[in-house]
């Protein structure tokens, strides 16, 4: 372990503790044995305490100390690869530094480095909480997959995902939460009423926003040059209990061990997928997002909906739980929102007991790495009579390639070939030809997915510009402070508010509705909403880059979520329904539907 000069003198000032204070450390160190930063910050935080005339005394490049927000930081050895350059460190040796540091950099910095730099904090400094511990998974005793009943996963309407609104929370707003940046977060963090969320969803929000404040956003200009993110994140997607709570169904106890901290399973619903997949966007990363959820929450829901027992209890559990992973495969080179033209094909064994895949596949979210894949193919005749969904596990005849795109780096976009890939016809998911409606009903699902990623994208576009529109002085005056600066800001956030308020409501329908209701009824203001919401992206991926100009077109640094987000617009603007399909659909669908409904034009 290595063993700095720093962490002997923390060790050192052990002796002016009082003994249930070291009994405290003594047991938290016990804990955390292994993690010699952890510990390093612990001693720091908790033991010493300068006065600004000792630091003071570290000024020069051999001893180098700097204050940032009333801590002490060590960074004689960091001055070297420091990227800003070790000079401008050295030109505030032994000082305060706070106004300097948080002009060139963001909260992520400090917090990726604080484990690393702290040596401890300046007099008078109100004691530091220290770094939370990661809640644990909940596991349950109830994992018994092979129990499970064929009816287990009902559609919304029935099943328990549609708590009515709890009459105490229209009468009272939760409390105020986050960083209170108007239009920074959505509406009900902010104080407003609403009717759709309790303290559940708020205990929820900050659960997923602790982890990812801390595991996640630190590394991601890292993951996202390098174009992956670990596994153990996705693993701990399943540990954390997140992976079932995004089906679009009920939290299927019974194929997981796993739950969530913060919410009970029979009192999770639709509002609480919302959340989960809410503050993963606030990574500000297409690549992350759809590496956590872009093959999983579009591959699983129609297995868990429409195939066969035998199947789910094999494959789902180890799904859920983040050791094997599922992808979608729709899309084929020459078939893209043109599901009913596909071609690749299926044709059965003269025994029947097979089928035999030929076709490729292509933009494939997760394909590189999945084991398995949710596949439509053709099984009959032209169109969408013809089309059947199968399960293909990864086996001989299967092969994938990453391929290179512009933007969602690290969601391994894949090219798929099946060649004589040999498939049990028990892994056909639902009827045989009668695919398509196996695809419809996953679209609605899938394109929520997307409006709500879309929509946080737009408000963490928003939000950092607006950070920085009040820190970047030009002409002598704020950004902020410039009328044009502030015409940006307020057409991204009304457009980011409408999206939303939108969103809330179709998903409040889609709780009430049954499944089929829903896809029917539903379908075309989903189609339109999810126009909506990358029409909106765009715009404010494009506001936010030019507020933030030449930081926004270079990687890395202030502008790093808005530099990337800006390449990640089409990656949402095209799949899952291009905008002209979409706006199209929207429009004919809407008619559709309202004929049933009695409309006199
Ligand atoms: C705890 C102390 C510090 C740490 C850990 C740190 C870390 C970093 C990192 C990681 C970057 C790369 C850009 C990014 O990813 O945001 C950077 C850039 C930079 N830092 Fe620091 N820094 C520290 C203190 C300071 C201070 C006190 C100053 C100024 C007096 C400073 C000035 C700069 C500048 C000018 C850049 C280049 C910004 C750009 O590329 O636009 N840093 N720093």
């Amino acid at each position: 372990m290595p063993y700095s000069r720093s962490s002997a003198a923390s060790l050192l000032h052990l002796f002016s503790l009082s003994s249930s204070s070291l009994l405290l450390l003594f047991s938290i160190l016990h804990h955390h044995y292994k993690n010699y930063h952890r510990i390093k910050y612990i001693l720091a935080t908790m033991s010493k305490t300068f006065k600004l005339s000792e630091v003071a005394e570290h000024k020069k490049p051999d001893s180098l100390w700097i204050v940032v927000e009333g801590d002490v930081y060590d960074v004689t050895k960091f001055a070297d690869e420091h990227p800003g350059g070790k000079k401008i460190l050295q030109r505030v040796g032994g000082k305060d530094a706070t106004a300097q540091f948080w002009k060139y950099h963001n909260e992520a910095i400090l917090k990726k480095y604080k484990p690393k730099l702290l040596i401890g904090s300046l007099e008078g400094k109100a004691a530091p909480e220290p770094p939370k511990e990661e809640p644990k998974p909940a596991e349950s005793k109830v994992a018994e997959p092979a129990k499970v009943e064929e009816q287990a996963l009902v559609p919304m309407k029935s099943g328990p995902v549609a708590p009515a609104p709890a009459e105490e929370n229209l009468k009272e707003a939760l409390e105020p939460w986050g960083d209170m940046i108007p239009y920074g977060d959505p509406a009900w963090y902010q104080g407003y009423h609403s009717p759709y969320y309790n303290e559940s969803h708020a205990a929820l929000r900050t659960e997923v926003r602790a982890w990812v404040e801390e595991k996640i956003e630190p590394y991601l200009n890292e993951w996202e040059k390098a174009k992956f993110v670990p596994v153990e994140i996705y693993q701990q997607m399943g540990q954390r209990g997140y992976l079932a709570g995004l089906l679009g169904l009920h939290y299927p106890v019974e194929y997981t061990p796993y739950r969530i901290a913060a919410v009970p399973p029979e009192k999770w619903d639709l509002f609480h997928e919302f959340v989960v997949t809410d503050e993963i966007s606030r990574t500000g990363s297409g690549g992350f997002v759809w590496n956590m959820i872009g093959g999983y929450a579009i591959g699983l829901p129609p297995v868990m909906k429409f195939a066969k027992k035998e199947l789910k209890d094999r494959i789902v559990p180890g799904i859920l739980k983040g050791e094997k992973r599922i992808c979608l495969c729709i899309t084929e080179p020459d078939a893209g929102s043109d599901v009913a033209n596909l071609t690749c094909e299926a044709k059965k064994t003269p025994d029947g007991k097979h089928y035999i895949v030929n076709g490729e596949k292509k933009w494939i979210t997760n394909g590189v790495w999945s084991d398995y894949f949710t596949v439509a193919v053709r099984t009959g005749g032209p169109g969408m009579g013809g089309v059947s969904v199968l399960l293909i596990e990864r086996s001989e005849g299967v092969t994938t390639r990453e391929m290179d795109c512009q933007g969602v780096h690290g969601s391994g976009t894949t090219y798929v070939t099946f060649e004589d890939v040999k498939v049990p016809v028990e892994n056909l998911i639902g009827k045989e030809n009668a695919g398509f409606k196996v695809i419809m009903t996953n679209f609605n699902h899938e394109r929520i997915g997307i409006i709500i990623q879309c929509t946080r994208f737009s408000r963490v576009c928003y939000e950092e510009a607006m950070k920085y529109a009040n820190k970047r002085r030009t002409f002598g005056k704020k950004l902020i402070e410039h009328p044009v600066i502030r015409m940006k800001l307020a057409n991204m956030a009304r457009q980011v508010e409408a999206t939303h308020n939108w969103l809330e409501n179709i998903i409040y329908q889609c709780m009430k509705m049954g499944e089929t209701e829903a896809m029917f009824k539903l379908g075309g203001a989903i189609a339109g909403l999810k126009a909506q919401a990358t029409v909106t992206f765009e715009f404010c991926a494009r506001e936010a880059v030019q507020i933030f100009g030449g930081i926004g077109y270079t990687k890395g640094g202030q502008g790093a979520k808005v530099e990337r987000l800006y390449r990640d617009v089409r990656g949402y603007a095209i799949p899952g329904g291009s905008e002209e399909i979409m706006l199209d659909l929207s429009i004919r669908q809407s008619m559709k539907v309202h004929q049933a409904l009695g409309m006199k034009l």
